[in-house]
C-alpha cells in the first residue's frame, strides 16, 4: 500500500502569462516532514494556495489519501472542504482574529470539526452546551501543548510575535488534521524561538501522528526537521532529495547564488 497522504501531480497555476507553479509534482509521505524551499518568488506560497483551495489550479492533480485508504481528488474544492479532508495550514502573514482571545482563536478551528451550530443550539440546547464545554476543554489542551495556555484569555494582538506564530499552528491543529501545511513557521522568530519551534514541531508530529509539508527559508530548521526536501525556482521543481543532498546540489546552489544560503 502507498505511503502517500498527499500526492500532487503536474500542478500548473497560471496568472495571465505567468506560470507561478509550472508542472510541479510532490508527495508527502505519512508521518514524514517534507520541506519545500526556493528563492523569493519561486512559487511556493502559490503551490500551498492551490493545495489548500485558495486557488483553483489551472491543471494537474491534487490527491488526498483518507485514513480509510480512500483517495479523494481535491482540485478546486473550497478551503473548508479541504480542511474536512484532513489538511490544515498556517499562513506566511499571520492571519489570526486579532481582537479575539487566544482561546477563542483555537475554538474557531475546533468548531470546524464539531457538529455544534445555531440549528442544534435551538433544538437541543443541553447537548450543544455540552459540546461547547468539550470544545473549550480540547482547545485549552491544544494551547497547553504549545505552551500558550498562560495566554488563553489575552487578545491575540497582545501576544509576542513568536507566540502568534505558535497560535496559528494551534488553530490549525484544532481541526484534527492528518497533514499540516506550515508556511514559513519560523519567519520573524529569533534563533532561540526557532530552536524551540523545531522541538515543538517534532513533538506535535509524533503525538498527533502528523505528516507535515513546510515552506521555510531557515535552513537550520529545514536541515533539522525534514525527511525530504523539494526545491522550486521560477515556478519549476529544480531538485528533490534528502536535505543533505539538496544543499550540496549544484543546481540548488546556483539558484540561491546571491542569496544567503
Ligand atoms: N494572485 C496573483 N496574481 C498574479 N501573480 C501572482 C499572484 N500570486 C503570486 N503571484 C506571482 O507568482 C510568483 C510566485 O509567487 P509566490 O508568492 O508563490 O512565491 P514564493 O516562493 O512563495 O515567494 P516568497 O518566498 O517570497 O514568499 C511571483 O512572481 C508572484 O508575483
Amino acid at each position: 500500500m502507498s505511503n502517500k497522504v498527499l500526492e500532487i501531480k503536474n500542478l500548473l497555476m497560471q496568472f495571465g502569462g505567468l506560470k507561478a507553479v509550472n508542472n510541479v509534482s510532490l508527495d508527502v509521505n505519512k508521518s514524514e516532514i517534507t520541506a519545500l524551499i526556493g528563492p523569493n518568488g519561486a512559487g511556493k506560497t502559490t503551490f500551498f494556495n492551490c493545495v489548500t483551495g485558495v486557488y483553483e489550479p489551472t491543471s494537474g492533480d491534487i490527491n488526498i489519501t483518507q485514513p480509510n485508504g480512500k483517495i479523494v481528488r481535491a482540485n478546486g474544492l473550497k478551503p473548508n472542504k479541504i480542511t474536512e479532508l484532513g489538511l490544515a495550514r498556517t499562513f506566511q502573514n499571520i492571519r489570526l482574529f486579532q481582537d479575539m482571545t487566544v482561546l477563542e482563536n483555537v475554538m474557531i478551528g475546533r468548531h470546524t470539526v464539531t457538529k455544534a451550530n445555531i440549528f442544534n443550539a435551538i433544538i437541543n440546547g443541553k447537548k450543544t452546551r455540552e459540546e461547547e464545554q468539550r470544545i473549550i476543554h480540547d482547545s485549552y489542551e491544544i494551547l497547553k501543548k504549545l505552551e500558550l495556555d498562560q495566554f488563553a484569555n489575552e487578545f491575540a494582538c497582545n501576544l509576542p510575535y513568536g507566540a502568534q506564530r505558535l497560535l496559528e499552528i494551534a488553530r490549525a491543529l484544532a481541526t484534527d488534521p492528518q497533514v499540516l501545511l506550515l508556511d514559513e513557521p519560523a519567519a520573524g522568530m529569533n534563533p532561540q524561538e526557532t530552536i524551540s519551534l523545531i522541538t515543538t514541531i517534532e513533538k506535535l508530529k509524533s503525538e498527533h501522528d502528523l505528516s507535515i509539508l513546510l515552506i521555510e527559508h531557515d535552513m537550520h530548521l529545514v536541515m533539522n526537521l525534514s525527511d525530504m526536501c523539494y526545491v522550486m525556482d521560477y515556478g519549476k521543481l529544480i531538485a528533490k532529495g534528502t536535505p543533505e543532498e539538496t544543499v550540496n546540489n549544484p543546481v540548488v546552489i546556483k539558484a540561491y547564488l546571491g542569496e544567503e544560503f
